[in-house]
């Protein structure tokens, strides 16, 4: 009994890719849900299909309308098949895998059937025994890989009497519930081949059949039955430019296509009606689905579509190709195994049939036998089925022997080409003939030819797939050797103009080692010339250098000694000025002579005329003298006294600079921290505003960024200024602290100069004092030693014991008066020395003073 292909249509939504391209739905199904109304370009007219789902058909509902009846057919004994066919993109695998196995609304259809299968299983009557077991392929570029084992990449197709079609050494996995056939799932599924294309983000690559195949025993009698079902999601028919294949992926595109027309092809052979020979075996997919098209198996056959108007051309050819599809026609049967008693039965009845049959043939025997001989047979007797079963037939008279040589002269030898004519010596007169042109028409192959030809094609099946393998392997293999060969050839080339290059390079280094060889040479000549030029210079340097240290070291003495000189001069010119004791050693030695010639040689009248009053006066003078002296000296520390003041008003001056200074400073902290306060809030504020602004333009922004920016560099001025101010101030602060602390030293130092010559002065006025009485008590013995002179009228040896008192009170006072005035000198002295000190350290303050104030 025959069947027809379930074809059921099932639209996706639009895609982001056909609204972006302006695309538009051109579909309208029918309300009652099996006919497409097309409103296209190219096409306006409908379609009609054993169901037409929607854009928006949940996955539960195609299932539930179109597929979840099958289970039971499989179940049955049944082979099944439901494969989606579809432009790339158009939702194959997602009607059939659904996006997640995992999820009640989106698993497809492989997910729920198997449930279904299980469900089934557990509601079957208890004497049925079921095994489940899957397999899980891919056909890619015309290659069979077993995904549950995919180094298994290149099996066989295999056909035999028990079995039919199926893949040798494929991989059948026993599952015991729906979790592990979801396992299974899993791992064919991470070894399919996807890859992205311009249509598909996860394009499939390849044609997958999920194998599941039942067995169910019944103990009771124990009979087998098995079905299988191949749920097969096949790859996109594309095309090429729309996908922007390339490469591999056209590669892969041009086979898928192939493959798909080969498809095609077996589609319309079984269609048309006049084709004779169906081609299954011009592609693996159309061997492997030989049985579920136009063979043992009920097939449901889902034909996915795009409703855009971007993808109308395509829709076209699915439906087309769908509406082809229906009207083939399968012819499924229930694969069953009799049991030994209904085998026996079976065999009873044959063998009664048999012995039956025997009886017939010798009865048919009988008339022909007749025939052959030349005896003709009536129609009422003529030996038929009907009669035989009836129990009708008579028995026919034995043929005589003229008539059965003649019948064997009319038999002719038949060869295969030729016409053969049987015909048939009628009672009548007539003749009928039948022709059989045995060119067109081979005759039948019985089934142990049959069974013959199928194990020599799977044993060339099994070659073709080695050699295939070999080939590939080959084929690779020369892939690599030309790649090899490509990339050796372009480095052959890259390092031909590297040597080229080298070469050239080359040259010019030999060239360039030449100049240099020579200037090399050039350069020894020079080096040695240089060195003993440097060995010349070098001793000119020693040379001058022992100089330089004599210069340096004459410099440092003649500083020394111009210091001492100065100091020196200094002294003896101030010694000169104060020294009041040059003159009276003078007038003293004089004194003395005078003193010596009027107590050796003169008598008293002499005596008169050497003491003059004359002597007495320049000494007076020469104390009047020593007092301008001093009195300069007092002037003089008037003037450092004045000097000392005007130190202590500077340093009051640069204490209160300071101070100004200080207030300054602080002053342009205070307008810093103001100004960096008003400058850090600004930014903020002009980004608020100009948030709150102009927001859309572009220019506004850019001057925002700009203003932020200079605020952003003006801030760092600042901080930059108030560095630099702060090192400016504390440099500054500095300078004037050591100022200040050298000037109070300066000061102090000079205060206790200053009270050292205020002593001084006070024990030069003592002394001076004290020369003054001893020169006037010197004086008075003078007059008094006059005034006794002039009492001549004493006698000779008063006069000469007078005279020797008076010769020794003046030794005697003249005495003191060296001793006085030796220490005198030693004071005034130490004092001048002081004095030049102090000076010469005044000099220095002033200087180091004028340099702290710049
Ligand atoms: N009915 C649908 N409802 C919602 N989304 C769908 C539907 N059909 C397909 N899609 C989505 O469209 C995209 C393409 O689908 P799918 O991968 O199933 O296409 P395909 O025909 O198998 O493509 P290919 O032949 O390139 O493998 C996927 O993202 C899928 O989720």
């Amino acid at each position: 009994m025959s069947n027809s292909i379930t074809v059921v249509l099932r639209f996706r939504p639009q895609n982001k890719r056909e609204i972006a391209e302006g695309g538009v739905p051109i579909i309208d199904v029918d309300s009652n849900g099996e006919t497409v109304h097309i409103d296209g370009k190219e096409f306006k007219g409908s379609f009609s299909f054993d169901r037409v789902f929607g854009s928006n058909t949940p996955q539960k509902v195609l299932f539930d309308h179109s597929v979840k009846g099958i289970v039971n057919e499989v179940l049955k004994g049944y082979n099944g098949t439901v494969f989606a066919y579809g432009q790339t993109g158009s939702g194959k695998t997602y009607t059939m895998m659904g996006s997640n196995i995992d999820d009640e609304a989106n698993k497809g259809v492989i997910p729920r059937i198997s449930e279904q299968i299980f469900d089934s299983i557990v509601e079957a009557p208890s004497n049925l025994e079921f095994t489940v077991k899957v397999s899980y392929i891919e056909i890619y570029m015309e290659k069979i890989r077993d995904l549950l084992n995919p180094t298994n990449d290149n099996l066989p197709v295999h056909e035999d009497k028990q079995r039919g079609v199926y893949v040798k050494g494929l991989l059948e996995v026993y599952v015991a519930s729906v979790g592990e056939v979801f396992e299974v799932m899993r791992r064919g599924q991470s070894a399919r081949i996807v890859a992205y294309t311009a249509m598909n983000a996860e394009s499939s690559r390849s044609h997958s059949i999920f194998v599941i195949t039942i067995n169910q025993k019944d103990l009771t009698n124990g009979s087998n039955r098995s079905g299988r079902l191949y749920l097969v999601d096949l790859a996109g028919s594309e095309k090429v430019g729309k996908t922007g294949a390339s490469g591999q992926t056209l590669e892969e595109a041009k086979m898928i296509n192939k493959s798909l027309t080969a498809l095609g092809m077996v589609i319309n052979a079984l269609t048309d009606g006049k084709s004779k020979h169906v081609p299954y075996r011009d592609s693996k997919l159309t061997r492997i689905l030989q049985e579920s098209l136009g063979g043992n198996s009920r097939t449901t056959l889902i034909i996915n579509s795009s409703p855009s108007s971007f993808n109308e051309a395509e829709t076209l050819s699915t439906l087309r190709f769908g509406m082809r599809a229906k009207s083939i026609k399968n012819k499924a049967k229930i694969n069953a195994e009799l049991s030994a008693n209904e085998l026996k039965a079976l065999l009873k009845k044959s063998e009664l049939q048999i012995v039956s049959f025997k009886d017939y043939i010798v009865a048919l025997e009988g008339e022909v036998s007749l025939w052959r001989a030349g005896s003709a047979v009536p129609p009422e007797r003529f030996v038929t089925f009907d009669k035989f079963s009836k129990g009708e037939l008579q028995p026919l008279p034995a043929p005589n022997g003229a008539e059965a040589a003649a019948m064997s002269a009319a038999t002719e030898i038949v060869r295969p080409g030729s016409t053969v004519s049987l015909a048939s010596a009628a009672t009548n007169g007539s003749s009928a003939s039948v022709k059989v042109d045995l060119r067109t028409s081979s005759p039948p192959l019985d089934n142990d030819e049959k069974e013959e030809f199928l194990k020599r094609e799977n044993e060339l099946m099994d070659d073709l797939t080695k050699k295939e393998s070999e080939l590939e392997k080959e084929r690779s293999f020369t892939k690599t050797l030309t790649d090899e060969l490509e990339l050796l050839k372009k480095r052959e080339g890259e390092i031909f103009d590297e040597n080229k290059e080298l070469t050239a390079t080359l040259h010019d280094l030999k060239m360039q080692l030449e100049k240099i060889t020579f200037a090399s040479a050039e350069t020894e000549i020079n080096m040695e010339a240089l060195k003993e030029k440097n060995l010349e210079l070098s001793a000119e340097i020693d040379a001058l250098r022992a100089q330089l240290d004599e210069m340096e070291k004459s410099k440092k003495y003649s500083d020394e000694e111009d210091k001492e000189k100065r100091r020196a001069e200094k002294m003896a010119q101030m010694m000169a000025e104060l020294d009041p004791t040059s003159a009276i050693s003078e007038k003293e030695k004089a004194v003395r002579q005078s003193l010596q010639n009027l107590l050796q040689e003169l008598p008293t009248a002499q005596l008169d005329a050497a003491l003059e009053s004359q002597d007495l006066d320049v000494v007076t003078r020469e104390l009047a003298n020593a007092k301008k002296q001093l009195e300069a000296l007092t002037a003089q520390l008037k003037n450092m006294t004045l000097d000392n003041e005007m130190l202590t008003k500077k340093r009051a001056e640069l204490e209160s600079r300071l101070t100004t200074l200080e207030l300054e400073y602080e002053d342009l902290l205070g307008k810093f921290i103001h100004e960096s306060a008003s400058a850090a809030s600004r930014p903020a504020a002009s980004a608020t505003a100009a948030n709150g602004a102009a927001a859309t333009s572009p220019e506004n922004k850019t001057i925002q960024e700009e203003e932020q920016r200079l605020h952003g560099d003006g801030a760092e001025h600042l901080v930059d200024l108030k560095e630099r101010l702060e090192q400016q101030y504390s440099s500054k602060r500095d300078a004037y602290v050591a100022e200040i602390e050298q000037l109070k030293t300066g000061l102090l130092k000079k205060n206790e100069e200053l009270a050292e010559l205020a002593a001084s002065k006070e024990a030069l006025e003592a002394a001076n004092e004290a020369l003054t009485s001893s020169l006037n008590a010197a004086k008075r013995e003078a007059s008094a030693a006059l005034g006794k002179l002039a009492a001549l009228d004493k006698p000779e040896s008063e006069k000469d014991k007078d005279l020797e008192r008076i010769k020794k009170t003046m030794s005697a006072q003249l005495q003191e008066f060296d001793a006085m005035k030796k220490a005198l000198m030693k004071d005034l002295q130490n004092r001048c020395e002081k004095v030049v000190e102090l000076e010469l350290s005044l000099g220095e303050i002033p200087h180091v003073g004028a340099k702290a104030a710049r």
